[in-house]
């Protein structure tokens, strides 16, 4: 599996970061509550609110693009540093469905399990999430991407839906994050094959 850290040993760890020390942002981590399609926590008595350095060195770029573009607005976490321990409980959960397009297998590696992706949305001046026609983790083609043009089209989404998915993009895009085609709210940091290949997987 190559190189591995027991989340227990994250804190004081020099490679990770507390997002409680990131200025700027909300969280709510939503494993770490019963809101979530496994309907429990699933992180307790873990923190799990941290990411790696590189990572969260981005997330402080999306977070001064977004302050400058449009103040009072501000990223909120959904999810950050997923233990590979969580991970497989996420994959078994699903199993005998047809959602585990959704999840990345346990083997292969989550790069939440990295520390190097996040789960996150924009909370508007008065501290609402902004709509993004779907909510987190809402396993269907609405929340794809890559499926905009069709869902608006046939009138699943509307031009304000995509104008704030593109705003979430549009920060963090910039700041070094990569999405990908089925969920709006999900970037990795820079290049997944690279991410697995040199960074060490959080058990
Ligand atoms: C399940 C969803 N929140 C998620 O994070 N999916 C990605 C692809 C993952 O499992 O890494
Ligand atoms: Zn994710």
């Amino acid at each position: 599996m190559g190189n591995t850290v027991r989340i227990e040993d994250v804190p004081g760890h020099a490679d990770y970061r507390h997002l409680g020390g990131i200025a700027g942002i909300g969280v709510d981590l939503r494993y770490a509550t019963p809101d979530n399609f496994v309907g429990r926590d699933l992180y307790s008595p873990l923190d799990c609110a941290w990411l790696h350095r590189d990572a969260a060195a981005a997330l402080e770029r999306a977070v001064a693009w977004l302050a400058e573009r449009n103040p009072g607005y501000k990223l909120l976490v959904l999810d950050a540093l997923r233990p590979q321990r969580v991970q497989e409980q996420l994959w078994a959960a699903l199993q005998g469905t047809d959602l585990l397009g959704y999840l990345a297998e346990p083997g292969r590696g989550s790069i939440h399990s990295f520390g190097m992706a996040l789960d996150i949305t924009i909370l508007d001046a008065d501290g609402r999430e902004l709509d993004m026609g779907t909510g987190f983790d809402d396993l269907t083609e609405r929340s794809h991407p890559a499926l905009e043009g069709e869902m608006l089209a046939r009138g699943e989404l509307t031009t304000a839906h995509i104008a704030n998915r593109q705003l979430l993009r549009g920060a963090m895009f910039q700041a070094g994050f990569v999405g990908i085609n089925s969920e709006w709210w999900h970037f990795d940091c820079g290049d997944r094959v690279l991410v697995r290949q040199s960074y060490t997987r959080v058990l």
